[in-house]
């Protein structure tokens, strides 16, 4: 039999993405999420391709406790992780650091480079391990391949990439911009081209990435020249919970002067900053509908939001010099058109507007918001993580006697 399967785990701080799909023809076979990992009531949603979505919740202590259980989802739909047709198992992993610029089969050398990158993505990279050494000991026998959120990253020029600090520090302990959510730029940056009936040579794009997590990219030509995260995913624009770009000297007087120490900023500034500091809420949904009460505290979430994504916007205009696209993407970028309008509004001297008919508009496809009189076009272009992990994992086992 020929093994054509590939599962993709995208394991997040508290949660686990999942997708099992066949490369023979990138079908998806199922997918599902475990959320609330370690809280009182975890929930699981799993909705196999030829059947009805399953739902429930129950006490998930761990990483390990929430894959087996996604294991026994897929089991009883008959595509159990024992199956002979699993041809390789692929994990997002965050933090690649320098080394890591292409997807990688997993052994002992690269757990370990993983796991010494941990203090530069604490919330990710643990939540990655977890999930590779859970699904070796499932399936010792399969190849695990990693697929780094870092590597689109790796073309950016040095004067992208460098802090203007002191070189010899840090050279010492390997500061610099990696960037994250690259598999999301890559694969975003090459439908925005498509879409535009383009090769992704020939596409310069800006592609927004507003998620929880939430970063913007320059892409010149199908390669990224730019992008706001940096050596962590802390940097750039205001997320639901991470404050993005500050001065750095508030930590320093946070430290001296609030007495915090440096776990506790890291904590402020990851967990209790960004949107969810500014108003109590991390949701797009829940601050649209308290804008819509008149909530004030909403509000100027909302417009810190969009003043920081609207600076990225105009830098990375500058970056590229010819922009033909914006692509919106993630939750917030595929949902909320007010975030899309407020970002381009007032922009017709660079080129940019949406329609509000087209904005308006709900699908799942890459579609283009701007008129079509536009100079660059506005698209909302869904983003597919998992597919993308997929294809370059099995692009990776295909033909190599990885596979047996
Ligand atoms: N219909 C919607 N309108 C506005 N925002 C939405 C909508 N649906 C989802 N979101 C936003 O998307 C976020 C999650 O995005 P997602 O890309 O799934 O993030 P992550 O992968 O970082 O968990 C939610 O926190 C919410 O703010
Ligand atoms: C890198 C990152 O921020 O990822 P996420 O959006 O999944 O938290
Ligand atoms: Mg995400």
């Amino acid at each position: 039999m020929t093994s054509s399967r590939v599962l993709v785990l995208n394991s997040g701080s508290s949660s686990v993405k999942y997708q099992l799909l066949d490369m023979s023809d990138s079908r998806r076979l199922a997918q599902g999420l475990v959320e609330r990992i370690g809280e009182e009531t975890s929930r699981v949603k799993h909705s196999p391709a030829d059947g009805e979505t399953r739902e429930w919740s129950g006490a998930i202590s761990d990483h390990d406790a929430a894959l087996k259980a996604v294991a026994q989802e897929l089991s009883r739909d008959g595509l159990g992780l024992d199956s002979p047709e699993l041809a390789a198992i692929g994990h997002r992993v965050v933090h690649g650091g320098k080394h890591f610029t292409e997807p990688t089969v997993i052994d002992d050398t690269v757990l370990a480079e993983i796991e010494r990158l941990i203090p530069v993505a604490p919330l990710h990279n643990p939540a990655n391990l977890t999930g590779i050494r859970t699904a070796q000991a499932l399936r010792p026998d399969l190849p695990q391949v990693a697929v780094f959120d870092t590597a689109f990253h790796t073309t950016m020029p040095e004067s992208a990439a460098r802090y203007a600090i002191d070189v010899e520090t840090a050279d010492a302990h390997r500061i610099r911009r990696y960037g994250f959510h690259g598999t999301s730029h890559a694969y975003v940056s090459r439908a925005t081209a498509k879409l535009l009936g383009k090769a992704p040579e020939e596409a310069n794009v800006i592609v927004l990435h507003l998620g929880n997590g939430a970063s913007a990219s320059a892409v010149r030509g199908g390669r990224c020249v730019d992008t706001s995260m940096g050596l962590t995913p802390l940097e750039g624009l205001v997320m639901g919970t991470r404050s993005g770009d500050l001065d750095p000297a508030v930590i320093f007087h946070l430290m001296r002067v609030g007495g915090m120490s440096a776990d506790e900023i890291d904590n402020l500034l990851n967990k209790k900053s960004g949107l969810i500091g500014l108003c109590g809420d991390n949701d797009m949904r829940e601050i649209r509908r308290r804008i819509e009460e008149g909530d004030e505290s909403a509000q100027l979430a909302f417009d810190i939001y969009i003043h920081r994504l609207r600076k990225y916007i105009g830098a990375y205009y500058a970056v590229l010099g010819r922009v033909d696209a914006v692509a919106f993407t993630a939750g917030v970028g595929e949902n909320a058109s007010a975030v899309r309008e407020a970002a381009v509004a007032g922009l017709a001297e660079l080129g940019l507007a949406v329609d509000d008919e087209l904005n308006a508009v709900r699908s799942d496809e890459p579609r283009l918001i701007s008129p079509p009189s536009a100079r660059v076009a506005v698209a909302v272009v869904p983003t597919d993580e998992e597919l993308e992990i997929a294809t370059q994992t099995y692009a990776l086992v295909k033909g190599s006697d990885i596979l047996t």
